[in-house]
């Protein structure tokens, strides 16, 4: 597992455009514009990564599969594509735009043989979100409940899944920093790496991310606070590298 954190800044799509959320609810957004020019800037300040995410698929009100294809195509960098994956049409659509990986949630909560069959068949190119209130899980744009967060982590680890997005919904888009003891639970039950998700706001937020790097954090997601300018992309970039 490297010991530098992966940074992977997020564009969130809804209805064509480049949106942040507060506590992932349909309805609190806040638009910025162009995806595409969002996704370029970041892999202009030296992303390795994207976390691109179609909102409306994950909500059901439509999708942006075009754009998000599009967006894909345009990056040199590694992308994890997110949102309303599910079935087989959706999974294909997802991994056809060259993405390195997908992040599968709802789905691997609702139809769990489904998910463990691509597990077996992809492999690396599948992670699972677990989002969570407390310990529940949430599925379906995060508005329904899917079980245990422990149960459902050791029935994917049993089934060979590669690693895991951690959400604390209640963190996400609020700028009041990770869940940090969420993460390090995480991280105990499991030996798969673990990419942190939701509430980042500074760049202590990031070294104290860093700092669970043995733990098991290979990566942090990072929306809100790029758009807000809390701090660059380059600054997070020498933060994670020092
Ligand atoms: O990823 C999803 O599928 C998803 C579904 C429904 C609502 C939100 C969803 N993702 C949001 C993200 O991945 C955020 O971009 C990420 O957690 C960043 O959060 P923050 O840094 O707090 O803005």
């Amino acid at each position: 597992m490297p010991n530098t954190l992966e940074l992977l800044p997020a564009v969130d799509v809804r209805d064509g455009q480049a949106v942040r959320l507060v506590h992932g609810e349909s309805g609190t957004e806040t638009s910025y514009g162009s995806p595409l020019q969002a996704a370029l800037a970041w892999q202009s300040a030296g992303a390795q990564w994207l976390h691109l995410v179609d909102l409306d698929a994950a909500f059901g009100t439509g999708d942006n599969r075009a754009l998000v294809a599009e967006i894909t195509g345009a990056m040199d960098i590694k992308v994890e594509l997110s949102g309303g994956i599910r079935d087989d049409a959706t999974l294909a659509a997802a991994l056809a735009t060259g993405c390195t990986r997908v992040n599968l949630g709802t789905a691997a909560l609702e139809t769990p043989e489904w998910v463990a069959k691509v597990i077996a068949e992809h492999g690396e190119k599948i992670a699972v979100g677990l989002d969570v209130v407390g310990t529940t899980l949430k599925g379906r744009g995060w508005t329904s409940e899917g079980g245990d967060l422990y149960e459902t982590l050791a029935r994917l680890d049993s089934e060979g899944c590669a690693r895991y997005v951690v959400t604390d919904i209640g963190k996400d888009g609020t700028l009041t920093g990770p869940n940090l003891e969420l993460l390090r639970n995480v991280c105990a039950a499991t030996d798969r790496p673990v990419v942190a998700s939701g509430g980042v706001s500074s760049l202590d937020d990031l070294r104290a991310l860093s700092g669970l790097t043995a733990e098991g954090v290979e990566g942090a997601i990072v929306g809100k606070a790029l758009y807000a300018k809390a701090f660059t992309l380059q600054e997070a970039l020498e933060v994670v590298s020092a």
